[in-house]
């Protein structure tokens, strides 16, 4: 009953269309970055491996940026969010890995390993792969990255720092993600927790009053578009102020709790919006075809208590504790508002306690 509310992002698979604007917006800048090194690069790079360079940045890195940017509009995407975030992290930094060996191979060139760290950053902190891919994503990394420096001593005496420096930087990354992961993961928990709190009763667990009123709001306009059939039941322990003078205040908690359970045993569908009205009295919305229904589930609930038999010795009716009932049901067009229809369950259930109580009165 209570509607957990996620944080969105895409490291949680809930976006908004603005995560989604964010994200793309972020594969652009990508792209960008990368044809501004090219600008850079070529001005540095000897003029024999302009053709490999432009080749990798050019024809493989951009375009696999461009076919990440082209997967963010189809509908599986969120699906595949994470795999496509590690393919092409570790496709543009292989991309990157050759460029190293080719320069290295046909001009003796010590092209710069830096885009490693930064393309493998880009992936964990900027499109925000979760720690799992993250950790996948560092360990393929490195070992290319040690490969490469087994095949190719790039750097002279300083290849075995550099690969070190390489794997150290991305190990911290790594850890900075599953770091940010679990505060993620605590603030949705703790989001939950709010959640619960604002709209669940402490006692009960049952709707608190202000949720019970919107949720049941809600499910009116919506009866009302279709014109479908609802029932609204209030119910309030009789004798209620006698039990809890004679057995004491816990009890009394422990009876509303008891209330609580048969409600939720009785009114069991998913749709079904049960509430803490206040004190002692209880309110169900429910929707259904049949009147018949709605009068099986009142005599259900009157039934459990009496099964439950707990004794109300004080009461000056029966000896045991038990609720009355009131329904007001119908289709939702027969009525002004939910509140139109509570008021008259509440009239109904004034004349249940008139009639005898521990029974149900139609309105
Ligand atoms: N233990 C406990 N008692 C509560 C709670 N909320 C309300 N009550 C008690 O419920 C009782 C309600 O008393 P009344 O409104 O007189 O109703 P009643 O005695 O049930 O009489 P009828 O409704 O006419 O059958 C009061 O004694 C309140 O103190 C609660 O959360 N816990």
């Amino acid at each position: 009953m209570s509607s957990f509310m996620p944080i969105p992002s895409v490291e949680s698979n809930t976006v908004s269309p603005r995560d989604m604007l964010m994200l793309r917006f972020s594969i652009v800048v990508g792209g960008i970055l990368i044809s501004l090194f090219m600008i850079g690069d070529l001005q540095l790079i000897p003029p024999e491996l302009a053709g490999s360079y432009i080749t990798s940045r050019a024809l493989i890195q951009l375009p696999i940026l461009a076919g990440l940017l082209a997967f963010t509009f189809a509908p599986q995407f969120l699906r595949f969010a994470q795999t496509a975030f590690l393919a092409t992290v570790l496709s543009i930094t292989y991309a990157n890995y050759y460029l190293i060996h080719v320069a290295w191979e046909h001009a003796a060139f010590s092209f710069p390993y830096e885009g490693t760290l930064l393309y493998a950053f880009f992936g964990f902190f900027v499109f925000g792969m979760k720690f799992y891919y993250a950790l996948t994503a560092m360990l393929i990394s490195s070992l290319g990255f040690v490969g490469l420096m087994l095949l190719d001593s790039v750097y002279g005496e300083r290849t075995w720092m550099n690969a070190g420096f390489v794997v150290g930087s991305l190990f911290v990354g790594v850890i900075g993600r599953h770091r940010i992961d679990r505060l993620l993961g605590q603030l949705e928990d703790a989001n939950e927790q709010l959640v619960d709190l604002s709209t669940l009763d402490g006692l009960t667990e049952l709707l608190n009053r202000r949720a019970l009123m919107s949720e049941s709001e809600r499910l009116f306009a919506l009866q009302r578009r279709s014109n479908q059939r609802l029932a609204v039941f209030m119910m309030d322990l009789d004798h209620f102020k006698q039990f809890n003078d004679r057995y004491g205040h816990q009890e009394g908690d422990w009876a509303i709790r008891l209330h609580a359970d048969i409600m939720r045993q009785v009114f069991k569908r998913q749709t079904d919006i049960l509430g803490r009205y206040g004190g002692e009295e209880f309110m169900a919305v429910i929707e259904g075809e049949h009147a018949d229904r709605f009068e099986l589930l009142a005599s259900e609930v009157l039934k459990q208590w009496q099964e439950s038999a707990v004794p109300n010795e004080d009461s000056p009716d029966s000896k045991v504790l038990s609720c009355s009932i009131g329904i007001c049901q119908g289709l939702a067009n027969e009525f002004d508002s939910i509140d139109d229809m509570i008021r008259r369950a509440d009239e109904a259930l004034y004349c249940a306690k008139k009639q005898g109580r521990a029974r149900y009165v139609m309105a």
